[in-house]
């Protein structure tokens, strides 16, 4: 089973990405040329998404392959479009041992797709494992968007949301806002609609009285880079969602395909925060909310302690109460 939606389209000279920032009223796509064009759209977020940025980038190495241009320039530019998801970089290694055994864009391609087709058949092992930990008829929170727009296909924790729903272990999905880029409302709202999977938008800051006053079974949430203790970036709001979680006896779940473990860094201390332009809080589509000389700071993820994390789902395996051994011993 997986999702209709296909945002990343190889198109056989191009790539065409279905622009994620006029969703979910326009379906425009973009189409790109060359590296630097890739790069432009996974920094201005027309894709976004752990996973469908590292997709996206092994694709930008083969446009720019085609016509021989620079590789090291292309990987550079790409390597910098965003900081804190690793599968950018886990996807650039990995096109680079191919490129450096003397591939052709031919060969580049087909390393791209296989990419792209790992990603889509991970996500649906980890929707059965994830699936498989919810209870029958479960009512869960999820943040920011996860599905099939942030991967490549099916989603990581919006995938074990689509893979219990299939088999009757969900009954209702709260999927927060998630301010300011409003993934929740925007894309995650659009994925559940176009498959009637029933859902209700709430404000990020109602999640916490949601838990106090009502029966949540599971937080279900992505990640976008998992360090070696299990801390895990995510989101800016993650981290609140799972101090209310432990607070109100809620179960909090990361799913999370293993290029995003950065087995590098020990703990969550080191993972890069990025932080995006002030008017992305201010204004909305270049409308403003805010008084025009108001400052802002706007981190776009945080950390959430492995310490407040029951499990962490990935396709090699599910590790519950996540600890650096148990990282370790699953992911090498
Ligand atoms: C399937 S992981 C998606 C992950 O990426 C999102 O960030 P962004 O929309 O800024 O790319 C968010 O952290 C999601 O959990």
């Amino acid at each position: 089973m997986t999702a209709s939606v296909q945002p990343i389209v190889w198109a056989g000279d191009h790539l065409r990405l279905l622009d994620q920032r006029v969703l979910p009223h326009e379906e425009r796509w973009v189409d790109c040329r060359n590296a630097f064009q890739v790069a432009e759209a996974i920094h201005g977020m027309a894709v976004r998404g752990a996973p469908a940025i590292g997709i996206a980038a092994a694709y930008g190495l083969v446009l720019d392959a085609l016509h021989h241009r620079d590789y090291d320039a292309a990987e550079l530019v790409l390597a910098e479009s965003r900081p804190t998801a690793v599968n950018l970089r886990w996807a650039l290694a990995r096109m680079r041992g191919v490129w450096r055994g003397g591939a052709d864009a031919a060969r580049l391609l087909a390393e791209a797709q296989l990419i792209h087709a790992e990603d889509l058949a991970q996500n649906l092992t980890m929707g059965k494992l994830g699936a498989a930990l919810l209870p029958r008829d479960a009512t869960v929170i999820t943040h920011c968007n996860t599905g099939a727009l942030a991967t490549g296909g099916h989603g990581t924790a919006l995938g074990v949301i689509r893979s219990a729903y299939a088999i009757g272990h969900l009954a209702q999905v709260y999927n927060t806002e998630t301010r300011p880029w409003l993934q929740g409302a925007r894309l995650t709202a659009w994925e559940l609609t176009r498959e009637n999977i029933p859902a209700k938008l709430i404000a990020d800051g109602a999640a916490a009285h949601l838990m106090a006053t009502q029966k949540i079974d599971w937080v279900i949430v992505g990640a976008d880079r998992i360090a070696a203790n299990g801390d895990t970036a995510n989101k800016i709001g993650t981290y609140s969602l799972a101090v209310s979680a432990r607070r109100h006896g809620v179960k909090f779940m990361v799913v999370a395909p293993s290029g995003t473990f950065d087995l590098q860094i020990r703990s969550g201390q080191s993972i890069p925060i990025e932080e995006r332009v002030p008017r992305e809080l201010t204004e909305f589509r270049g409308a403003p909310i805010a008084p025009l000389d108001m400052d802002a700071w706007n981190p776009v993820f945080d950390v959430t302690p492995a310490d407040l994390i029951d499990a962490i789902v990935c396709e090699k395996g599910v590790i519950e109460n996540p600890t650096e051994a148990k990282v370790r011993a699953l992911l090498g």
